[in-house]
């Protein structure tokens, strides 16, 4: 099987699992208990914080766990809609973002929020101009993410932030779950941010927001203060420590990581430039870690199943997306409805050798063939 779908799922790495494994037998306290275990369980969950926080640029008690980037995105975008009402109901966002930002905000919408779609260039990077028209007094958020998860878009955050700040009570969201562990990513120019465990060799159902200290949120699930007072329950103590451990693993190996994915990437890319009918676009400057393209006059979802039965996994979108519908992204980016339909998503891993390219080309120029 060659896998390249990294962008929906990775595997999870031996350090991480170990990690898991020692802590899940180790720690037999509740973090919120006051004897031995509990303090011990809970100083070592500090602990946890205190690395991801010092790797991301955050403080100890600016991360809250979550089951994931899908509950953070929702975490960070009602827990604002909803505690800062008073100074307007205003959300803006893009079409390039995950369905659990455009699902959250579609749903705050049917409460009364009004929200709008910031337009996006060309080259998919979020319209600075067109963002500055949308921002209003009572705009209350500005949810984007760093790195789309279709196209691999790298935006322009510190710029967007910028803007974000000229209004008095507007907050900037990042989804930073495709960037955190593979390009730099700094908990700076953002209010809260989103990372998830699974896209970084981490174990799946563990993530985190990340919360500026002076920010409050109406929490999603209510209940006591265990270690935080925005989501209640007892802390998943080697859960958080396995996302701890797939950060430090992916950060650490960063450059060494990005260079092996650039190199796979240009290989694809050199190889694709021959068929016409092939359009990528995600740009060179884009996350090596993804590469999005629309195969012209293919039915994608039946070139997908069809490589699928080959040993080869690709995605056609983003793997929360319905099949056979347009790629909202790649449609903000192009306007062009049938490019939209007939997109496909490699993603690409430190672990992606070059025969499993070699052989993923073979395999694809002869299906395409068959199935244009
Ligand atoms: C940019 C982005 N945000 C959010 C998510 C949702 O992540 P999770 O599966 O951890 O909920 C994904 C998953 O594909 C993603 O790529």
């Amino acid at each position: 099987m060659i896998y390249l779908d990294y962008a929906a799922h990775t595997p999870v790495c031996e350090e991480v699992l170990e990690a898991f494994q020692i802590a899940a037998k180790e720690f037999i306290g509740n973090p919120n208990s006051p004897h031995t275990p509990g303090v011990l369980a809970k100083k070592r969950l500090e602990k946890a914080s205190e690395n991801i926080g010092h790797i991301l640029h955050a403080k100890t008690n600016e991360i809250i766990y979550t089951s994931g980037a899908s509950e953070s995105n929702n975490l960070a975008i009602k827990g604002i809609a909803k505690n800062y009402q008073r100074y307007g109901k205003h959300i803006i966002t893009s079409f390039l973002e995950h369905a659990s930002v455009t699902g959250t905000v579609a749903a705050l919408k049917n409460e009364g929020y009004e929200v709008d779609f910031v337009n996006v260039t060309k080259d998919g990077i979020i319209d600075l101009e067109h963002l500055k028209e949308l921002l209003r007094e009572d705009t209350i958020l500005v949810s984007t993410a760093l790195v789309d998860s279709e196209i691999g878009i790298i935006q322009p955050i510190d710029r967007i932030y910028e803007l974000v700040k000229t209004m008095p009570h507007c907050f900037f969201h990042v989804d930073a779950t495709q960037a955190v562990g593979k390009i730099p990513v700094a908990f700076d120019n953002m209010d809260l941010m989103t990372i998830s465990g699974h896209k970084i060799y981490g174990l799946t159902g563990c993530g985190a927001l990340l919360k500026k200290e002076n920010i409050m949120l109406e929490p999603l699930i209510h209940g006591g203060i265990s270690t935080t007072s925005f989501r209640s329950g007892t802390p998943a103590l080697a859960l958080c420590i396995s996302l701890e451990s797939a950060v430090k693993y992916t950060t650490e190996h960063l450059s060494e990581f990005y260079e092996l994915v650039k190199n796979k990437n240009l290989m694809i890319r050199r190889a694709l430039a021959k068929n016409k009918n092939i359009i990528i676009h995600t740009p060179l400057e884009g996350s090596p870690y993804i590469l999005n393209l629309s195969l012209k006059g293919v039915n994608t979802n039946a070139l997908q199943a069809v490589l699928d039965e080959k040993g080869i996994c690709v995605a056609t979108k983003s793997a929360c997306c319905a099949v056979n519908t347009v790629s909202k992204p790649v449609y903000a980016m192009t306007k062009d409805k049938k490019l939209s339909l007939a997109t496909l998503r490699i993603s690409l891993s430190h672990l992606t050798t070059i025969e499993e390219i070699e052989s993923f080309l073979e395999v694809f120029e002869d299906a395409i063939l068959k199935n244009s």
